[in-house]
């Protein structure tokens, strides 16, 4: 029912956004309760699909992003012209997921995050495999991971030599196939860090790093986040 009208809604505003939502929405392998479903959508599609209670219609379509439409040419937003990723696209980002800045004293940089922005800080987490501790700050919706060595070997180390004071480490996207989205970063020429398989990192998910020099200068890391995992996010 809800997939139905849902269909009809978005056949009435383009065939671009039809296909669009109905890969999204519609064909979302986490489709379930009818309660989540606005929510899921607008995290999935970045506001395309606007809750609206208006002329009985429960919800009307707005363009206010059109960065992850899987097709057709292109669409404006804001004003702006914009074009889509190629069509048959092998994943999809589903979000930022966390922002990682190393620091020189995990006490330290989790008291100024809680005392200065007021943030919620986690408790320190051990994660040996990486050869990091990270704290959790949590932003209202941006997640900024504090790390710091961890271990003789730790990928921060040398990082950590050359900016004493912390820095910007890396930025982590997520995303919903992380195999598919390795295969096409090394198609593409990204050097994907360490042996290629996702570890898992400290959510528990499986997750992967990207060749900074692949990708302006910056240290991206990707995270398979589930759909159970995004409705136990949608319900808290
Ligand atoms: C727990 C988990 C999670 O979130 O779930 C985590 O966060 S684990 C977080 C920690 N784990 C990781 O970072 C894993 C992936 N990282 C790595 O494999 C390594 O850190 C590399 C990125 C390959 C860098 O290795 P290393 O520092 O030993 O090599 P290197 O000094 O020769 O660096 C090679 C070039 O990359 C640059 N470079 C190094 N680290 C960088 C960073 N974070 N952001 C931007 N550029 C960076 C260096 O300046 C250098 O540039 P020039 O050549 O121009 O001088």
């Amino acid at each position: 029912m809800f997939a139905t009208r849902c269909r009809a809604l978005v056949r009435r505003a383009g065939d671009m956004v039809l296909r669009h939502v109905e890969s999204k929405v519609v064909g979302s392998p986490c489709g379930g309760r009818r309660g989540l479903a606005i929510a899921r959508t607008s995290y999935y599609v970045k506001q395309e699909v606007i809750p609206k209670n208006s002329r009985g219609w429960p919800w009307t379509v707005g363009v206010r992003q059109y960065t992850s439409v899987g097709s057709g040419s292109g669409g404006r937003s804001g004003g702006l012209a914009v074009r889509n990723p190629p069509d048959m696209f092998p994943f999809t980002v589903k979000g930022l997921n966390h922002i990682a800045i190393a620091v020189p004293d995990l006490g330290e940089a989790s008291e100024h995050y809680r005392t200065v922005f007021g943030a919620q800080v986690s408790e320190p987490l051990d994660q040996p495999e990486h050869g990091v501790t990270v704290v959790f700050v949590h932003l209202s919706t941006a997640t900024i991971e504090l790390l710091h060595p961890l271990g003789h070997n730790s990928p921060i180390t040398k990082f950590m030599e050359k900016n004493p004071k912390g820095g910007l480490h890396h930025i982590c996207v997520t995303v919903d196939d992380i195999h598919s989205a390795s295969k096409h970063m090394q198609k593409s020429g990204v050097g994907v860090l360490g042996n290629g398989e996702p570890k898992l990192g400290a959510h528990n998910n499986p997750v992967l790093f990207l060749h900074p020099k692949d990708n302006n200068g910056v240290l991206f890391e990707l995270e398979q986040v589930s759909c159970a995992e995004k409705d136990k996010d949608i319900d808290a």
